[in-house]
């Protein structure tokens, strides 16, 4: 069963994983297996503590006499995600390529819980009017519905989805109890501090917000990535650290220090000794670092004010004049990005958002500072 993976070595995530997909086949189950009217009424005896307990006398108690509690919400809403984070240890970005569900999860987590209960994953494009879904044994063996509302998301569409679930469950089961998940609610607040890197992070959000050309941005640099053995890129303003975009991979907080540290370093080097009085940096600014996990910290200057910071292993910097020649296309295509806006908003007299960005186009000649 799944709730073993609690046991496993949980570091290391491909062999979970692996563990994981060879007994999901057990696991997963449609609603169809089951046997109808199993257990509608009352919380069963077997609800309380489990095998840990030494004081507890009785076996465990078996699948059908433990407490259900139904995950419910549109699709996509994070329920699985919940699911696995919460009880299997799954790190909260490896959920970020979990595919949608679409059947019934059952996951039973006596195994490996201090308090003995199943959890049943409902897949969010559920029809409760569809023939197939048996209504009375699913709402009548359950004793808690969870309805999980995504906060970034569209919630007209998820209210009257709630409202149906309640009303449907509720005449079937007056015991159940609801809760609501107002959930993912991180995409709306920042945990910040200025002692680490994580105000810059949160301001690199805020900014990205106010670029209207971020979705082109995003593009160019998921092209650039794929195309050149990259595993992440950057396109930082350099003075302020603020990342103004970045491919669609997940940010991992230690890759944007590793960059932010590798900007302050090669700023630092270039005041310090570079030839030039009047800037640290300029179309000649480049920089490469080799960490000694055999990766490579490559940075070069796309305008004055913007750079590119990518990481990537050392195997794949063997091509280097093919990620340089890539590079040079990426920076063609973000200039004229950023000449078409500056075109608008000189013909429209519109107030330019971020003033730094209409002057970036140029490419400043000049020795290496
Ligand atoms: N930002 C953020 N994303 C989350 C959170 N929880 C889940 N997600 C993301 O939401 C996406 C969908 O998550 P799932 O768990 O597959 O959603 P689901 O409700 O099970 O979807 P269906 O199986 O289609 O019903 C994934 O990319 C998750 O990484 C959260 O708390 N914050």
């Amino acid at each position: 069963m799944m709730a073993e993976c609690g046991e496993l070595p949980v570091e290391d995530p491909v062999v979970r994983k692996l563990l994981e997909s060879s007994s999901k086949e057990e696991f997963v189950q449609s609603y169809d297996d089951d046997a109808p009217g199993a257990y509608a009424g009352s919380f069963p005896k077997g609800f309380g503590y489990g095998p840990d307990d030494a004081e507890a006398e009785a076996p465990a108690a078996s699948p059908e006499d433990q407490p259900r509690i139904l995950l419910m919400g549109l699709r996509r809403s994070g329920k699985s995600s919940i699911q696995k984070v919460v009880f299997h240890k799954v790190s909260p970005n490896e959920t970020l390529f979990l595919e949608s569900t679409n059947k019934i999860v059952k996951d039973d987590v006596s195994n490996s819980s201090f308090v003995q209960f199943q959890v049943w994953d409902v897949p969010g494009q559920v029809d409760f009017f569809d023939p197939t879904f048996d209504s009375e044994t699913i709402f009548g063996g359950c004793h808690a519905l969870i309805f999980v509302i995504d906060a970034q998301d569209d919630y007209i569409e998820a209210l009257a989805r709630l409202q149906m679930a309640v009303t449907r469950s509720y005449k079937i089961n007056p015991n159940i109890k609801f809760e609501v998940f107002i959930h993912k609610v991180d995409g709306l607040f920042h945990l910040t501090s200025i002692y680490d890197h994580s105000i810059f992070e949160a301001f690199s959000k805020v900014v990205q917000k106010l670029i209207p050309q971020l979705p082109t941005l995003e593009n160019l640099l998921n092209i650039l990535i794929s195309n050149s053995g990259i595993e992440k890129a950057f396109l930082f303003d350099v003075m302020s650290k603020i990342y103004i975009a970045t491919d669609s991979s997940p940010v991992d907080m230690q890759c944007y220090e590793l960059c932010c540290d590798m900007i302050d370093v090669v700023m630092d080097m270039s005041c310090i000794y570079g030839a030039r009085d009047d800037g640290a940096f300029d179309g000649n600014s480049t920089a490469i670092i080799k960490l000694n996990t055999s990766t490579i910290l490559y940075m070069r200057e796309v305008n004055r004010h913007l750079a590119l910071v990518c990481i990537l292993r050392e195997d794949s910097f063997e091509k280097q004049g093919l990620i340089d020649y890539n590079f040079l296309c990426f920076k063609r295509a973000i200039q004229q990005v950023f000449d078409i806006k500056k075109k608008h908003a000189a013909s429209a007299k519109a107030p330019v958002l971020l003033p730094a960005f209409p002057q970036a186009n140029g490419i400043p000649d000049g020795p290496n500072s």
